[in-house]
């Protein structure tokens, strides 16, 4: 009964990874035992009764850690509570409007359809394009997407908040 919740996380660079600590924060406030893990650390979901992942995106796909933790832990996830998040737009605008109902690239459908999530939400991203290669930084301004660090603490951390049963 007492089995902890796990917050895994596929993230290139960091700003998703927070997010996680962020999470895994709220929660211990609230008094539940949390695990913050990189996605690809994982080996065994059986000390878990609930699983929050999230995936920064990068043109359009998930992190790839994020992808093969759903992939590789199908089975059991079709059993338990998971929670699911993005980070990834970056600008001032509500970052659920900004990514208009794509959540997840079309390939991941059969795999969040078998997990039926409790949620999945979106929080805005982190840009700093110093730490981005010329490939990276090529993209961005074709998108024209802002610099800047868009991240909500407190939408985050009242989504945590919402994760009981
Ligand atoms: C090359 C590149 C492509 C990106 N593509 C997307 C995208 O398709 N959708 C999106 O919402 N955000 C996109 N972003 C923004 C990132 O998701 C955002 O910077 C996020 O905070 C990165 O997470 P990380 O720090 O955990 O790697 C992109 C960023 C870069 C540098």
């Amino acid at each position: 009964m007492n089995k902890k919740i796990l917050v895994a996380y596929g993230s290139k660079k960091g700003s998703t990874a927070e997010i996680a600590e962020k999470i895994g924060e709220t929660l211990r406030q609230k008094g539940f035992q949390v695990d913050v893990l990189d996605a690809g650390k994982v080996k065994d979901l059986t000390p878990y009764s609930k699983i929050i992942l999230g995936s920064s995106v990068y043109i359009g796909f998930w992190h790839k850690k994020a992808v093969l933790f759903l992939k590789k832990n199908i089975e059991a996830l079709e059993k338990m509570p998971v929670w699911l998040y993005i980070c990834g737009p970056t600008g001032h605008e509500n970052p659920i409007e900004q990514i208009k109902g794509r959540f997840y690239p079309k390939s991941l459908q059969p795999v969040i359809e078998r997990i039926h999530p409790r949620e999945i939400t979106c929080f805005g991203g982190k840009l700093v394009l110093k730490t981005l290669n010329p490939f990276e930084k090529w993209i961005v301004k074709n998108v024209k997407a802002p610099e800047g660090d868009f991240r909500d603490w407190q939408a985050i951390t009242s989504w945590a908040n919402t994760i009981k049963e």
